[in-house]
């Protein structure tokens, strides 16, 4: 059995002098995907932040069976793609420069990119449908047209690990159903999705939902289980019900 995504025990993080992590013990299975959801404030983006080690943590975290610290730089940006909230560097960046920024981690240093850094890059912009506005600058796409590239520039990482905090942020529905066809490849393929999901009945379409609360898991369990679809409703104060319609499970919401 191959090794976990991640492991965390008494994972704990302070922004401002106040911990707002409180000691998080989490296990994520290889090649799963797994939507993190919860009320605002939560510590959901803090928590993808912590996993990808882009804020200081204490306590312990393994990354596919090696403790964290124990990685370098470089393999760490070989093994784990970031998809942020808002980023994308510069506005004057054409498209096709930030998804290729994707690639750095494949370059050595000063080398022009190869014709895998190429090749690699218009495949992620062809499957995200963003190949057309290659040349345009960030700066003048709209914020689902950005988000696409951003996402992008993610898959063309071709990293084994994706951690992506609120990736369908002003996507359109049928781009909403893109990219869960595209999660569903990408786990097919064996690689592990980690995503911060507002939109419940798309979470719900994951392998397993963990759910936050006041900096601490309340649940962790199959999205199919109804253990989990009760967690989902008591941390949403019973606003929150799911349901099962044509198949799948639907977050179903209480006025
Ligand atoms: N830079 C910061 N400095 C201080 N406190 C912060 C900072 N960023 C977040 N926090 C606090 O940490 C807690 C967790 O924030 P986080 O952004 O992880 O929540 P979230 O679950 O992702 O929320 P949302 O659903 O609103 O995006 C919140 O109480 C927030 O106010």
């Amino acid at each position: 059995m191959s090794a976990p995504a991640f492991e965390a025990r008494g994972l704990r993080v302070a922004l401002a002098g106040r911990e707002v992590l409180h000691g998080v013990d989490l296990q994520v299975p290889a090649g799963r995907w797994m939507a993190v959801v919860g009320p605002n404030g939560a510590g959901k983006t803090t928590l993808l932040k912590a996993l990808a080690q882009l804020l200081p943590a204490s306590g312990d975290l393994r990354m596919l069976g090696r403790d964290a610290r124990t990685w370098s730089a470089r393999d760490r940006a070989l093994a784990l793609s970031w998809m942020g909230q808002g980023e994308g560097g510069a506005a004057d960046l054409r498209a096709w420069d930030v998804v290729m920024l994707g690639r750095l981690p494949h370059q050595r240093w000063l080398a022009s990119p190869s014709a895998a850094d190429v090749a690699a890059a218009e495949a992620a912009m062809r499957e995200t449908h963003c190949w057309d506005w290659r040349e345009r600058p960030l700066g003048q796409l709209s914020g689902g047209e950005r988000q696409r590239v951003l996402l992008a520039r993610a898959l063309a990482v071709g990293a084994p690990l994706l951690l992506m905090d609120e990736p369908l942020a002003n996507l359109d529905p049928p781009h909403q159903a893109d990219w869960l066809a595209l999660v569903r490849r990408l786990v097919i393929q064996g690689r592990t999705v980690v995503s911060v999901l507002h939109e419940l009945t798309i979470a719900l379409q994951a392998d397993d939902l963990l759910v936050l609360q006041d900096g601490r898991v309340a649940h962790h369990g199959p999205c199919a289980e109804r253990a989990t679809h009760e967690a989902l409703a008591r941390v949403f104060g019973g606003r929150v019900h799911v349901r099962a319609v044509d198949g799948s499970w639907v977050a179903v919401l209480r006025a």
